[in-house]
């Protein structure tokens, strides 16, 4: 009985969207009465109301977002129930994403009220602008039925459910983006061009294949965790959604191996910032504008981008030595005109300071920033304070537990006799996880387990003889306890 009711409801709700359609059969005052009488009837008559949802909007005929999160939605219930599906291939994507085909009718269930989908297209009329004509031939709708008394429920909670959730889909369907900044001098706004160019994300790195001891993992993904999960207790303690991290060490301790396994864990895009080709602070806010949420943003070896580190203490200094420079600058003959700009345009610490925790940095909301360094001593404190730089994190020489993470995924091997002679040496040498997956690595078919295991003992072996004459001679490797390696 209901669903005769919703039939009869939807039909008429149908009739109406037709109706524009059937005005080269009737008179223009014919329209307007049987529009008219049809609307009275079916209000007196009908129990249920009806939302139509079409899939084109404004007078650029835009695809409507509400359209696309309706699509997304129903997709999931779509796979499972409907008989009659569209398919396609996402943008940038690989999979068929499924959607209801036409005419194909779907129930949801919300908080005890029963709601009916369903999805039809009309013909389009042919445009009569000799500026704007179209190629469709059709245009979609999805059309929501459901009983008077759920008005409020509907308007109220499952309305927002459905925008929720169907985000949610896309945003698990799409192929994530490895996005990188294009030089400023190739933007071009008036097409709608970013200042991002991009390709797919595919690197296979993730917290299982990372190497490293087990309990500062597991520390991290606690932080990623209450990150991606904190939109309300940021929202409540008043702080932009946002979080950075500092990944430093040396060189092939895995810090853009660690970037890659985060985005692949919140399943985020990433940009990664090359500071060198942003001209000045103004290119860097735009940049960051452009930027979306559910994303990190990297800047890697911070420390080599750009001059960042003496930045303020120029500026106290400045001061002092404001005269004398004032005088040198007038005794050298002008920049030429080009050279003239790059010494003011320049990204200095105070724009990066802003671009970390500004007023622009909460635009977008729910992303990561993450700098690498392997020095950093370096670096100005103001820039990896707390707040900005909210968790620091050193990624370490190789230890037993993050070869034994490298042995299984390298050689597939969980134990055997000789770790014990490699844990022994690991705790006398200092060798980067890049070195030992290096050692593990097959190269060709017949090297078994134990060649490469034995290889990595001999690797092992020859880097503490190196390390004992080193001290034999008095001379410093340059590893000592806490000191960074430098980079070759
Ligand atoms: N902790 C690790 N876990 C797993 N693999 C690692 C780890 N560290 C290094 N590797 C391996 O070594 C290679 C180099 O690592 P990666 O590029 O992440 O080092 P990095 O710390 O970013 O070095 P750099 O400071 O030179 O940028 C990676 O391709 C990865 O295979
Ligand atoms: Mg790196």
């Amino acid at each position: 009985m209901v669903e005769n009711w919703a039939w009869l409801g939807s039909s008429l709700a149908s009739l109406m969207i037709l109706l524009p359609m059937l005005k080269m059969y009737f008179p223009h005052h014919l329209q307007f009465y049987f529009a008219w009488y049809s609307r009275k009837l079916l209000a007196f008559f009908d129990p249920y109301l009806h939302f139509t949802i079409p899939e084109f909007v404004g007078e650029r005929m835009k695809r409507s977002e509400a359209f696309c999160a309706v699509e997304a939605y129903l997709s999931a219930s779509c796979s499972q129930r409907a008989r009659n599906f569209r398919a396609e291939i996402g943008k940038d994507s690989d999979r068929l994403l499924l959607s209801m085909g036409d005419n194909e009718e779907l129930t949801d269930d919300f908080q005890g009220a029963r709601l009916w989908w369903s999805s039809r297209s009309h013909p389009v009329e042919p445009s009569r602008s000799p500026w704007y004509q179209t190629q469709q031939v059709e245009r979609r709708y999805y059309h929501l039925s459901f009983h008077k008394r759920h008005r409020e429920l509907v308007i109220d909670s499952y309305l927002s459910h459905v925008l929720r959730e169907g985000r949610a889909v896309t945003v698990s369907n799409r192929q994530r983006k490895l996005f990188t900044n294009i030089e400023s001098s190739h933007w071009d706004f008036g097409f709608k061009r970013s200042p991002w160019s991009h390709v797919p994300f595919e690197h296979p790195s993730t917290f299982d294949t990372l190497a490293m001891p087990p309990a500062k993992k597991s520390d991290i993904i606690d932080d990623l965790i209450a990150f991606c999960n904190g939109k309300d207790y940021y929202a409540k303690i008043g702080k932009a959604w946002k979080r950075g991290y500092l990944l430093y060490g040396p060189p092939g301790t895995g810090k853009s191996t660690m970037i890659a396994a985060m985005a692949n864990f919140l399943d985020y895009d990433i940009y990664d910032l090359e500071l060198t080709a942003v001209k000045s602070n103004t290119e860097l806010r735009k940049l960051f504008i452009e930027t979306t949420g559910k994303s990190i943003i990297v800047i890697e070896d911070i420390d080599c981008s750009l001059d960042l580190t003496g930045d303020r203490k120029v500026k106290k200094k400045k001061s002092a030595d404001d005269k004398e420079t004032e005088d040198k600058k007038n005794a050298q003959p002008p920049l030429p005109p080009g050279m003239e700009d790059r010494e003011k345009n320049k990204v200095t610490l105070s724009g990066l300071l802003n671009f970390i925790d500004g007023l622009w940095s909460a635009c977008g909301g729910e992303r990561i920033l993450v700098f690498t360094t392997n020095h950093v001593e370096k670096l100005d404190p103001a820039l990896i304070r707390r707040g900005r730089m909210d968790k620091h994190i050193e990624m370490p020489y190789c230890c037993f537990e993050a070869f034994k993470v490298l042995a299984k995924n390298y050689a597939d091997v969980e134990e055997h006799d000789i770790f014990g002679q490699i844990k022994e040496l690991l705790e006398e040498v200092k060798i980067t996880p890049a070195d030992v997956a290096e050692s593990l690595m097959q190269k060709s078919e017949d090297k078994g387990v134990v060649e490469r295991l034995e290889n990595l003992v001999r690797v092992l072996k020859s880097a503490k003889e190196e390390t004992e004459k080193g001290v034999a001679n008095g001379s410093c490797s340059g590893e000592e306890e806490g000191e960074i390696v430098e980079d070759n």
